[in-house]
């Protein structure tokens, strides 16, 4: 019988590659989402839909809101265009976003997570002065101290913590990083440390996974293993939205690419399809015309050139750092 994932993959192949295209069984439906900073609009989303258990791409240059959007729908941000008692926009017109049924407008990003939408983060300071085993620890859901009655009850905090540990200890085993349980965070290599983070992120059981540009700094002996571990999430029935510069990596392993471009969804489909559409090359090229959007075959020989970042458009770029 097939699975999940073969299932929402043929799904997919009957979608039609435009933004904001409907999905067969989406997991997350996101209207009227915006954000600005002062004068200048990063996010301005009117509709897009993710399916679920697929690995979804979300492309674009630097400065398109990709981290922005991330940050919205993930309760790290809110939404300009957030529903307000008095003064806001009119209900059609009011951000609205939907994951696995639920709205998601008023929760909170501690909530997010419990409710399957997690996403990875860097490794900071503080966290690589931890072991590898304290990492992954602190992504477990169900913490002994945060539940009032289990804190008081030693047998059952014990059990939880150990029920933690047997599950971290098992996922470092998966992630080739259990030798390195008691080693700090900041020892890791860029590799290992994108392994941590994931593996970090799978401690809570997400229903779907977000991973902030999981190829960056990560060297070519480990990037097969990387993507080898997203493949496997997604068999398993995990939905994963990725954001990444490196369009190697976009083509190999996406079923389905989402292109942003000055804060709006300007191209959808599969990464064939994406790649070659005038809006997308616009976007990225701009008068750089030689840039790479990536060709997988050096993945299939298991030779990935360094993640490259994708040429910058210079008006966006002037945007940013002015
Ligand atoms: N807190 C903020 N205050 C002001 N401007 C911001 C803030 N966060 C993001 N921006 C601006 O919003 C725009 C979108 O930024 P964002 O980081 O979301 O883009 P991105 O697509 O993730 O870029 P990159 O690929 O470089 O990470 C940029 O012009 C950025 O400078």
């Amino acid at each position: 019988m097939p699975d999940l994932s073969t299932n929402s993959r043929a799904q997919l192949a009957q979608v039609e590659a435009v933004p904001g295209s409907s999905k067969p069984d989406p997991i997350l439906t996101v209207d009227n989402i915006t954000r600005r900073f002062g004068g200048m609009t990063a996010v301005d989303v009117a509709h897009v839909e993710v399916q679920r258990g697929v690995i979804t791409a979300l492309i674009g240059p630097n400065g398109a809101g990709k981290t922005t959007f991330f940050n919205l729908i993930t309760g790290f941000d809110k939404p300009s265009s957030a529903p307000k008692l008095f003064g806001g926009p009119s209900r059609a017109l009011a951000a609205k976003w939907v994951f696995n049924g639920r709205n998601m407008g008023n929760v909170g990003a501690s909530k997010v997570a419990q409710l399957g939408m997690v996403r990875t983060f860097q490794l900071t300071k503080a966290l690589s002065k931890l072991s590898v085993l304290q990492n992954m620890l602190l992504g477990a859901k169900d913490q002994a101290g945060e539940n009032f009655f289990v804190a008081l009850i030693k047998p059952l905090w014990i059990a939880q913590e150990k029920a933690n540990t047997d599950k971290a200890l098992e996922l470092l085993e998966r992630f080739k990083l259990l030798e390195k349980k008691d080693d700090l965070a900041g020892s890791l290599s860029g590799g290992q440390k994108k392994l941590l983070e994931m593996a970090r992120a799978l401690m809570s059981d997400p229903v779907m996974i977000m991973l902030d540009e999981p190829m960056a700094g990560v060297n070519p002996a480990l990037t097969q293993s990387l993507l080898g571990h997203i493949q496997a999430l997604r068999d398993q029935g995990t939905t994963v939205l990725f954001v990444e510069h490196d369009m190697h990596m976009v083509r190999h392993i996406s079923d389905w690419v989402i292109v942003m471009a000055e804060g709006q969804i300007v191209a959808e489909g599969p990464a064939e399809t994406v790649m070659s559409n005038k809006a997308v090359i616009d976007a990225y090229l701009g008068a750089h015309h030689d840039t790479d959007l990536g060709d997988d075959s050096l993945l299939d020989e298991g030779v990935s050139q360094t993640p490259e970042k994708v040429t910058k458009d210079p008006k966006i770029d002037q945007e940013t750092h002015s």
